[in-house]
């Protein structure tokens, strides 16, 4: 194993100080280190942060290998500063029995590049029927906790009643795409003004917020753990705001994508800009950003969705929904948060650890922690070039744009995944 000396690295905006990476582990902390065997990384001006988790990626495999794949997707989230992704269930044939589950849980190793962490189907083929074998994913090697339809809504209230018990006995999680189907039938942006204008089928945003009323009553009947993907407005933030008052067990997150970009991208119609829920307007981005910052969303989850090109670069109606977000997602929470490294941290970090029960993730850098960290340069600004991507697919919403922030290293229990801003392989 290699050990790793970072000398002048700020921790969580701290005073610089060297950190000694050894045999797995951040070995010591404090400036002036010595270490002879170690490989020095020159860190005046970074950021040292527990390395990024995400509770949303989707990695394509198997079933479309030509959008992502378990070793790209896990090498994007690497150069993007993330040591864990949880691994949505949408793919082809659907994680929602025991051998496709493993079947990516041991990509993920095999890759070697972040920890991969399968989340399972709740319902047969995604099919919002029958309960999947929610008993057997939770019990084999993947060690599922964590269950979700995500791209579709588990809208049957019997069905989702259902899961929410069946996890509660491993004190397990139902993660909902929260999208009422009978609202949003043919839906290609959100229903506002400019879809008026555009003439465009609207997703309105009570499709989503009567799924998320619905679901924290159901949580709070069978008293079960929620989790609520990609929140997208502000009435669902004042839906959350009240059932965490009442003390209902419901975590949140927001994309980097719905804290940034409004619906009159669509006026483009460039379809890189066609995502499920879609982007809302300047009113709900506000109400997301302060929901943030007060926690009443506990995280930032990018809901990296790969795409080929040819589901993308064609009409509108026609494109599918999802745009890229890993290698991106650091330097959003830079632009919308500042430097505010600790909620940074919580929201990107420890809080999406804690919820997906990750317990190697989501440590500040201290003695004997698991060396899972990456390293920022703040002070960088970059211009996103969608062919730079270490991702299969393309389809970033953010190319040409400058956004602040870089990723220069990742370390993965104490080795290197990323140096001097490229993947280490
Ligand atoms: N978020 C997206 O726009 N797309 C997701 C699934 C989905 O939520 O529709 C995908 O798998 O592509």
């Amino acid at each position: 194993m290699n050990s790793y000396l970072i000398r002048n690295v700020s921790v969580l905006g701290a005073a610089p100080t060297d950190l000694l990476l050894r045999d797995g582990v951040v070995a010591e902390v404090g400036p002036g280190l010595s270490a002879p065997e170690a490989t020095v990384v020159d860190a005046d001006g970074l950021v040292a942060l527990p390395g990024l988790v995400d509770l949303h990626t989707h990695l394509r495999e198997p079933g479309r290998e030509d959008a992502e794949t378990v070793e790209t997707g896990s090498r994007a989230a690497a150069m993007g500063g993330y040591t864990a992704v949880c691994a949505m269930a949408n793919t082809s044939p659907v994680a929602d029995t025991a051998g496709v589950v493993e079947q990516v849980w041991r990509l993920g190793r095999e890759a070697g590049l972040v920890d991969v962490q399968p989340i399972g189907a709740v319902t047969v083929g995604l099919a919002g029927e029958r309960l999947a074998e929610l008993g057997a994913m939770a019990d084999s090697a993947a060690r599922v906790r964590i269950f979700s339809d995500d791209g579709h809504c588990v809208a049957d209230p019997r069905l989702m009643r259902r899961a929410l018990e069946y996890v509660k006995a491993f004190d397990g999680i139902i993660a909902q795409h929260a999208e009422e189907p009978r609202l949003t039938e043919g839906a290609q942006m959100h229903e506002g003004e400019v879809s008026t204008r555009l003439g465009l089928t609207g997703w309105p945003a009570v499709a989503e917020e009567a799924i998320i009323a619905r679901d924290v009553l159901l949580a709070e009947h069978v008293g079960s753990r929620l989790h609520v993907c990609h929140v997208s407005t502000a009435g669902s933030v004042e839906v959350l705001r009240q059932a965490k008052a009442r003390g209902v067990r419901v975590t949140a997150e927001v994309t980097p994508h719905h804290l940034l970009l409004t619906d009159v991208r669509a006026e483009t119609y460039d379809p890189v800009f066609k995502v499920n829920p879609p982007l809302r307007t300047a009113t709900d981005i506000t109400a997301l950003r302060a929901a943030l910052a007060d926690g009443v969303i506990d995280i930032i989850a990018t809901d990296h969705a790969p795409h080929a090109v040819e589901d993308k670069e064609c009409e509108w109606a026609y494109a599918r929904p999802g745009m890229l977000g890993l290698e991106t997602a650091l330097s959003i929470a830079l632009d919308v948060l500042g430097p505010q490294w600790d909620l940074i941290a919580e929201r990107m970090s420890r809080a999406p650890a804690r919820i997906a029960g990750l317990t190697e993730h989501g440590h500040d850098p201290a003695p004997g922690v698991p060396a899972n960290l990456t390293l920022v340069d703040p002070a960088v600004r970059r211009v996103i070039d969608p062919a730079e991507s270490a991702s299969r697919s393309r389809n970033t919403p953010y190319a040409r744009m400058t956004l602040p922030g870089r990723i220069v290293a990742t370390f993965l229990r104490g080795e290197a995944t990323v140096l001097d801003g490229k993947a280490v392989r």
